[in-house]
């Protein structure tokens, strides 16, 4: 065992890759990274799913093109070529950022293995323990991220399944595929391999898919998904065997199965804090798995940090990245600072990109009416603005929620083309306080643009 000593301890090289810049140039810092260098969101997350959902949205288009009077159809998809061009892209992107850490970076180690906290030295020094050394730190800052969660009859069954951090390097296109689980990760993943063609099936044990969104954005997306994907909902999965085949056979509850050639799990993902034995410092996880925090990032073990998706309540890279920069300050600022920067959770926005596109900030429907306030609620169709009514959209729409008296924004949700775009006005109208009126008369929207939707849903609105 070698032992080292630093002023800062970062776990994890996504978000937590960024925390030391130039202004850490005079602090020893070491980097743990247990896989891929650069986290989730750049090698098994965020980037290479939305490469993949933009070939899937080209063969949609190209499918749907005999609709408006272009002959165009999909004659295949060369999946090993898109796997091969998605992470010919990527891969140099990890190895890069690890290499300019490595040999560019003075005060910087990176210790490629893992990590776990082990208590703390003589001097009160955080120590860190790895299969190799032994890493004294003054300071830690936990940015561990998330995994896959595997529910135990599949787990339990020992049959070959897929999650994100493997499907998208199969080697060839399935042609069946089920996927178990009816949010963010299935509904992109359905989109993308079944625009693709390989026959999607999707299991879900509730009654509709993204059941977390707004009801109306839930409801509608799973009218949608039962045309396009053989979609079983209200189902339990008991079990699951391989087949001779090499496929797999999925066990439900009531006595069917369904047989694929791939089986993917996207039943949501549990931080990683159970794994970095953070007993050894007095720290207990929340409920649900995370590391507690306060607002400026601070756990309850003095001077351990933790952000992102170990700790946050949003599994997102745009939270993760901005507890990132909440953090990065406040450990230049010091512990005890008055003036620490705080985490500002008022407005996370979110989008699933799936087909039709989905994209929400703010409250539902439910959650403002649980607030009892006087709230007024007007959902425009996409169909019925300039751009939706010339693309003969038949299933889009803006669904805007505000205070009526005030005509303060409590929540927005929108399904339908570009939707993670056209939501983007009124993140920027919440966070800064622009009511209804305001923004729907004082600035142009440009004609004929798909934002119409969005100023149509504001004038709609009974202020
Ligand atoms: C398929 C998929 C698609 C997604 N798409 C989007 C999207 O479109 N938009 C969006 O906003 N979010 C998306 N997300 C979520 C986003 O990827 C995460 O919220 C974000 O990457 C979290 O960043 P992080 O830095 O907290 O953790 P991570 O990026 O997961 O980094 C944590 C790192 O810590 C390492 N680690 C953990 N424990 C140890 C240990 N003990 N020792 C050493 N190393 C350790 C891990 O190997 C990992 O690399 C997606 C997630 C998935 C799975
Ligand atoms: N576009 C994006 O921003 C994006 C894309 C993908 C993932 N993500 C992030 O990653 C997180 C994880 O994605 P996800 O789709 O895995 O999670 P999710 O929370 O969106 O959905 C989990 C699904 O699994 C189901 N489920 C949970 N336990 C189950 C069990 N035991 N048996 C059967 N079904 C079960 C739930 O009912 C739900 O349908 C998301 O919450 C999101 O924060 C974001």
């Amino acid at each position: 065992m070698t032992t080292h000593t630093v002023d800062l301890a970062v776990i994890g090289s996504g978000s937590g890759n960024s925390l030391p810049d130039e202004r850490y140039a005079d602090r020893s810092v070491a980097i743990f990274e247990e896989g891929v260098y650069g986290g989730t969101c750049l090698n098994v997350g965020c980037i290479p799913t939305k490469m993949f959902v933009y070939a899937a949205e080209v063969a949609e288009i190209a499918a749907d093109g005999d609709r408006l009077g272009v002959h165009s159809h999909v004659d295949g998809a060369d999946w090993p070529s898109i796997v091969s061009r998605v992470f010919g892209r990527i891969d140099p992107i990890s190895a890069g950022g690890k290499r300019y850490r490595v040999e560019d970076c003075d005060n910087i180690t990176v210790f490629d293995t893992h990590v776990r906290l082990d208590g703390r030295d003589a001097d009160g020094r955080y120590r860190l323990v790895t299969a190799d050394d032994v890493i004294l730190a003054d300071e830690v800052v936990l940015a561990a991220g998330s995994r896959a969660s595997v529910p135990a009859p599949i787990a339990d069954s020992g049959v070959r399944y897929y999650t994100n951090v493997d499907v998208m390097r199969l080697e060839t296109l399935p042609q069946k595929m089920i996927i178990l689980g009816s949010g963010y990760i299935a509904a992109e993943f359905a989109h993308v391999f079944g625009a693709l063609g390989t026959e999607v099936s999707i299991v879900a044990r509730g009654p509709r898919m993204l059941r977390k969104l707004d009801d109306d954005i839930s409801r509608s997306f799973t009218e949608i998904a039962q045309k396009r994907w053989d979609l079983h909902i209200d189902t339990q999965v008991v079990g699951a065997s391989d087949l001779p085949d090499g496929g797999v056979r999925v066990q439900f509850a009531d006595g069917e199965h369904l047989d694929a050639d791939v089986l993917l799990v996207a039943t949501g993902r549990e931080p990683n804090g159970d794994r970095l034995g953070l007993e050894t410092i007095g720290l207990q996880l929340a409920d649900d798995g995370r590391v507690i925090v306060d607002a400026h990032g601070r756990t309850q073990a003095e001077k351990v940090w933790a952000l992102g998706d170990v700790s946050s309540p949003y599994q997102l890279k745009h939270v993760a990245n901005h507890e990132l920069r909440v953090v990065q300050e406040n450990v230049l600022k010091g512990w005890d600072a008055t003036d620490l920067e705080s985490f500002d959770h008022r407005y996370v926005p979110a989008a699933v990109f799936t087909h039709p596109q989905i994209a929400m900030v703010g409250l539902t429907e439910e959650q403002a009416r649980a607030t009892g306030r006087d709230i007024t609620v007007k959902v425009q169709a996409y169909g019925d603005v300039a751009y939706g009514w010339a693309m003969e959209d038949s299933t889009g729409f803006c669904k805007l929620i505000a205070e009526r008296g005030t005509g303060e924004l409590l929540g927005a949700h929108i399904m339908g083309p570009q939707a993670p775009t056209v939501i983007q006005p009124v993140i920027q109208a919440m966070s800064f306080g622009l009511h209804a009126q305001q923004m729907a008369r004082g600035q142009y929207w440009i004609h004929p643009a798909m934002p119409e939707v969005l100023e149509n849903a504001l004038l709609g609105l009974d202020i």
